[in-house]
């Protein structure tokens, strides 16, 4: 709702629904009523808009947007009532004017905002264009290229940034709403028409139309499959080339296209997947409800490979102080000038007037190869290779030196969190922080909780997430967590598919035509083929411990591919030894290019094992790889690992390049249908029958035989046997 006052001459709005005063009926009801009460009081002469509790407004509900009674007041025409009004109208805007909000703030005449409020219009990220009218005021306030780039990328900008281009008019750094009343009371009577967006022309450019064939060029780029930056684009350019009535109508029928695509419901429900995932539950009956994270206010990191250099600028970016520890001072030194390497380039990204990057101080970045300067931190973050031994051996060190309350996480990838658990005297301070390469980018964390994990270990590991700026996802332990083991079939299926005759290039090509960032043997090749090769060393499905007179291409009675092992064999270890999958310009080159070599390779090796080879087409590499992925998904929630298909989405867009746009592998078994899927997987594994990644799984059965339940509903259908929860 909103909530009407007076100042004495100024009217004061108020929009009040908590927590970010998004724009519901009730909302925008109240808000008309107010103008209209501030219209007819003569003794009002202006009119204030700001919201409760330092926050102007996120904009429309986006829970709104696929309900059946979504409200059908039009915020198009309130923001057209507010620009109309003959009294001054100025938005005070304080924390957010995202989206709606914003476009509520251009209708107003003046706006005033504080120095640490955000602006935006964030509709893209949700497959959705600004439809009250925002594509049209917006180019007249701050020009074409600013508007653009903020509508097509959905960006929010500082205050700062806002004042610079325009958009507001003043910027304060105490109290907004007395600011804007100050205004209001002094542009009392001056003329409005000037301040009327829609009867200002679009600022003119030296050469409209090449700017926008170069910038649609760039849009289309980085849209990467989605659909609206490009109506977004085509919205903005129609403020260019229309009167603005015109360009309304533009923007609305666009507007209506995008609401009813399929993409826009996908990234509205991976915005709300995002949040569901924060809150998270056990088994044990632990939740984020209930748990308190204890404070860390300092961390050491153990191993400067690869992950450990990334966690390391990722706490030094957090401004959380970190010891780094490595086992020589021959290892220090390569992982300290790595780590400042890294350091010094995030620094030059940061935005000029940003707090700086405290590294050289050693009261913030300390390195060291003595294991006792570990003794006061608060947490501790172990990231040398996946051997437990070795992470065995250092927890159990851990468990001696460390202060008693310290949280000690192991950044493993599949390691089983309980054994390395077992080494310790305090199993309930440890915990899995999987991070994904480059740890300072990549935003997801994968928080795996073993049997012993305390709630204040699992709330302290997600607080640490965000404090990081990551998306923490607790799921339960299990080989593989759940990214990983939902990617062990699909991987295996993009392997089986070039021992029947395809090749690496066309399984990627799907794969990446239907979103992915990369396909799957893209992605082998760049993480190394090596690792995988390890790991099923260990697990004894190759290698010398593998029983004489095992068939090759059989394990325990089931399919197995040698194909990854034999590439291995002739050091083909991916990007790193410039061979993989694919081949490459030198070792550690990025351009992969189709092997003739690994042609020749396959053809050979279907004759030894007497394959015929057959052509494949695109639906089956896509179902192969995807249903076997998303049945995983299936027994992974039916076993209760994770605590809804929510997660399994948030793990995938955020941590495996899923596209956003599809909304995550569950959504789109979703909306494939799960009759469809189960249909699938019975054809697929009938034709393999010793595949038991193809065996459709109980619970996928169970719901596709209640008729196939909206996604939301999903967890209510699992029996409380089938499930730890
Ligand atoms: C004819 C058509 C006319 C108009 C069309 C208008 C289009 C729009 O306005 S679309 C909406 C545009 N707005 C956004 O995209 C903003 C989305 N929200 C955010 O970016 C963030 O939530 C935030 C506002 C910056 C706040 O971030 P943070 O402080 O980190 O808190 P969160 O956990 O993200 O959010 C708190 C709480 O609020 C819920 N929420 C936030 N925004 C919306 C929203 N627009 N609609 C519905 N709900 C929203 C969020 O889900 C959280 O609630 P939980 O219950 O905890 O999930």
């Amino acid at each position: 709702m909103a909530q009407y006052a007076r100042s004495p001459a100024v009217a004061v709005i108020r929009l009040r629904n908590p927590p970010v005063n998004t724009l519901s009926f009730a909302v925008l009801q109240a808000l008309e009523d107010g103008l209209e009460k501030a219209d007819a009081d003569p003794s009002v002469k202006a009119v204030m808009i700001c919201g409760e509790n330092g926050k102007f407004s996120a904009g429309a509900d986006i829970r709104g947007f696929s309900s059946p009674n979504r409200p059908v007041k039009s915020l198009a025409a309130l923001v057209s009532l507010i620009e109309s009004s003959k009294k001054p109208v100025v938005a005070a805007i304080e924390g957010i004017a995202l989206g709606g909000g914003l476009e509520v703030a251009l209708g107003c005449h003046y706006r005033v905002a504080h120095v640490k409020a955000r602006m935006g219009l964030p509709e893209v990220t949700l497959g959705l264009l600004p439809g009250a009218e925002g594509t049209q005021r917006l180019p007249r306030l701050i020009g074409v290229p600013a508007a653009l780039d903020m509508i097509t990328t959905g960006k929010h900008i500082p205050a700062t940034e806002a004042l610079k281009l325009g958009l507001v008019d003043e910027v304060v750094e105490e109290n907004t709403v007395e600011a804007a009343i100050r205004l209001a009371n002094k542009v009392i009577g001056q003329p409005l028409g000037p301040r009327r967006l829609s009867l200002k022309p679009v600022p003119k450019l030296p050469d409209m139309e090449a700017f926008l064939s170069q910038a649609r060029v760039r849009v289309k780029k980085q849209a990467q499959g989605c659909l609206a930056p490009e109506l977004c684009f085509q919205a903005v350019r129609a403020a260019t080339q229309m009167p603005f009535a015109d360009g309304v109508r533009r923007e609305r029928e666009l507007f209506m296209v995008l609401l009813s695509s399929g993409q826009a419901r996908a990234l509205q429900y991976a915005f709300l997947a995002e949040r569901a995932a924060q809150k998270w539950t056990t088994p044990g009956g632990a939740s984020w409800s209930s748990a308190t994270p204890q404070p860390v206010r300092s961390a050491a990191v153990i191993g400067l490979g690869t992950m450990g250099r990334g966690i390391v600028t990722s706490l030094v970016k957090a401004n959380i102080p970190v010891v780094a520890l490595e086992q020589d001072l021959e290892y220090l030194n390569t992982g300290r000038k790595a780590v400042m390497l890294l350091l010094e380039r995030e620094a030059m990204k940061m935005e000029v007037g940003a707090q700086t990057l405290d590294f050289h101080n050693p009261a913030r970045l300390q390195f060291t190869v003595d294991f006792d300067s570990l003794r006061d931190v608060d947490l501790v973050i172990e990231a040398v290779f996946e051997n437990m031994a070795l992470k065995k051996e250092i927890f159990h060190k851990l468990s001696r030196i460390c202060k008693p309350g310290a949280l000690l996480c192991t950044n493993t990838s599949a390691l089983n969190i309980d054994e390395i658990a077992s080494a310790t005297s305090r199993p309930q301070q440890v915990i899995g922080t999987h991070f994904f390469s480059p740890a300072h980018v990549m935003r997801l964390l994968e928080i795996i909780y073993g049997r012993h994990t305390s709630p204040t270990a699992i709330a302290t590991a997600v607080q640490l997430a965000k404090a990081l700026k990551k998306v923490g996802v607790v799921v339960g332990n299990c080989f593989g967590f759940v990214g990983n083991r939902m990617m062990f079939p699909y991987v295996q299926q993009a392997v089986f598919l070039l021992e029947e005759g395809s090749r690496p290039e066309a399984v990627d090509r799907v794969l990446e035509d239907f979103g992915f960032k990369i396909g799957p043997f893209r992605m082998s090749d760049l993480a190394g083929l090596d690792v995988g090769w390890r790991s099923r060393q260990g697990q004894g499905l190759t290698g010398p411990s593998v029983p004489a007179g095992t068939p090759a291409r059989q394990r325990q009675g089931q399919r197995y591919s040698p194909l990854p092992d034999l590439l291995c064999e002739s050091g083909r270890f991916g990007q790193k030894t410039g061979k993989g999958w694919y081949q490459y310009e030198k070792a550690g080159g990025r351009t992969a290019t189709p092997d003739p070599w690994l042609h020749s390779l396959l053809a050979q090796y279907r004759d030894t094992h007497g394959i015929e080879p057959r052509f494949i087409d695109q639906e089956e590499i896509l179902e192969r790889c995807l249903f076997s992925l998303i049945n995983e998904g299936f027994a992974i929630l039916a076993e209760g690992i994770a605590s809804g298909p929510e997660h399994l989405d948030v793990i995938y867009i955020n941590g495996y390049g899923w596209p956003k746009h599809k909304g995550g592998p569950m959504f789109y078994a979703s909306t494939v249908g799960l009759p469809r899927v189960l249909a699938k997987l019975h054809k697929y594994s009938e034709a393999h029958p010793d595949v038991p990644g193809l065996q459709p799984s109980a619970f996928l059965k169970k719901l596709a035989a209640v008729g196939n339940p909206p996604i939301k509903e999903w967890m209510s259908y699992l029996s409380q046997q089938s499930s730890r929860l």
